[in-house]
């Protein structure tokens, strides 16, 4: 998927389509994973042991990063790794990747605490945030981080057990592992899998009941059923139609209802002025990089132009669909200060009727604080004793009164 610039999510199913054991399945995606997470370390134990660099698209690389994810991430026996790297080289490179691998082996390499990340996010992010947010990002690539789950009442949230946290009402941390869908009461669709920081936009926006909203860029529809949930009078706008079946998937698992619309939201029109808008607007994802370690492979920060300029779009376009008095909360899951900040400071330098404006009491667990009234940033590091978060950012925008 690497070279060909597809998401690990969108490759698997192709990838694993000759695997039928669920647990053939984990391993295989668990692999793809873990040499993700720690793709710029195992590529240095293989330079270190080869006269001449391999090709970043060779074969025989491919096969030895897997390999050495296998022994050193997954902890898997070393005669079970070569075992089953070797015949993926056969008729190849094999007595390479067999040179390479054993003396790797039997030398003990070994990968440091924390990962490399890949150029060039760890440089860029010190930059941005300090060395500490970038040092505290490394150390979140090393491995998938536990599930958080909102609930569509906080009535409804059993105590936390062993290991699990409750960090805000309808909020619980777990570390339950396996696929969540095989969970016991995933059907009875109390709750859903949601970061903790995607789940405080929703938070953010705090719908009234009977109030009208617009969830703007609405699949998987994580922020949508929390809307709803709220009994706001919920229009889910999405232009992905494919996206917009697993938002309909979801809603149907949970009860909860949303008027569901395929479209362009920066077409949408609705009949009467709103009293609320959720812009969840398309972004890098850079901050999402623990559950999805191939964005930081994938990502270029000097190809944004074309998001930034959507996103704008998107903003001046919500904001006319909002009567006076009425709010917006613009979010982005990405570490980039031009996708964030910058664009609600450009928004608010174009819209001098609308400002920021403090979140609600409530809305924020502790250890998540405004940079400014209006502004939230949520960065690696934040709440890293208890599990981390994604990286946010989110602003809460009001329009003012005529
Ligand atoms: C960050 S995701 C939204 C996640 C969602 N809000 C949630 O909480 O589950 C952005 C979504 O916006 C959709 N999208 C991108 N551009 C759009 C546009 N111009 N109009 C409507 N939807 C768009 C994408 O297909 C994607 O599903």
């Amino acid at each position: 998927m690497l070279w060909q610039g597809r998401a690990l999510e969108a490759a698997l199913p192709r990838a694993l389509r000759s695997l039928d054991d669920p647990s053939d399945r984990g391993l295989a995606r668990n692999i793809a994973a873990s040499v993700l997470r720690w793709l710029p370390d195992l590529d240095e134990l293989i330079d270190a042991r080869t006269r001449m660099p391999l090709p970043d698209d060779a074969r025989a690389r491919m096969v030895l990063r897997m390999a050495l994810a296998q022994a050193l991430v997954l902890e898997t026996p070393h005669h079970a790794v070569v075992a089953t790297a070797l015949p993926l080289v056969e008729g190849g490179p094999r007595r390479l990747v067999h040179g390479v691998l054993s003396s790797a082996l039997k030398a003990g390499d070994s990968l440091p605490d924390r990962p490399l990340l890949p150029e060039p996010w760890g440089q860029r992010w010190a930059e941005a945030w300090g060395e500490k947010a970038a040092a505290a990002a490394a150390a979140a690539m090393a491995a998938p981080p536990p599930i958080d789950l909102t609930y569509k009442s906080a009535d409804v949230v059993p105590p936390p057990g062993e290991g699990e946290v409750s960090l805000l009402p309808g909020h619980l941390r777990t570390r339950r592992a396996g696929r969540v869908e095989a969970w016991d009461a995933y059907g009875e669709g109390d709750w859903w899998v949601q970061d903790l920081a995607a789940a405080l936009p929703a938070r953010l926006l705090a719908p009234q009941a009977g109030e009208r909203i617009a969830d703007l860029c609405a699949a998987p529809g994580g922020k949508t059923m929390q809307l709803a949930a709220t009994g706001a009078a919920v229009i889910a706008v999405e232009n992905n139609e494919k996206r917009l079946t697993l938002l309909r998937e979801n809603l149907e698992r949970t009860g909860l209802p949303a008027e569901l619309l395929h479209s362009d939201a920066r077409k949408f029109r609705p009949e009467a002025p709103l009293d609320a808008v959720l812009l969840d607007a398309p972004c890098s994802a850079t901050g999402i990089f623990r559950r999805h370690p191939d964005v930081l492979h994938l990502r270029d920060p000097d190809r944004l132009e074309e998001t930034l300029r959507i996103q704008a779009a998107l903003l001046s376009h919500a904001a006319t669909l909002v009567r006076p008095g009425g709010r917006m909360v613009y979010a982005v899951c990405s570490l980039e200060r031009e996708e964030g900040e910058d664009q609600v400071d450009a928004f608010l330098d174009r819209h001098p009727d609308w400002h920021a404006d403090p979140a609600p009491a409530g809305a924020l667990p502790e250890g998540i604080r405004e940079e400014a009234p209006g502004r939230i940033r949520t960065l690696p590091g934040d709440l890293a004793e208890i599990g981390g978060c994604d990286g946010f950012f989110m602003g809460r925008l009001v329009r003012d009164e005529n």
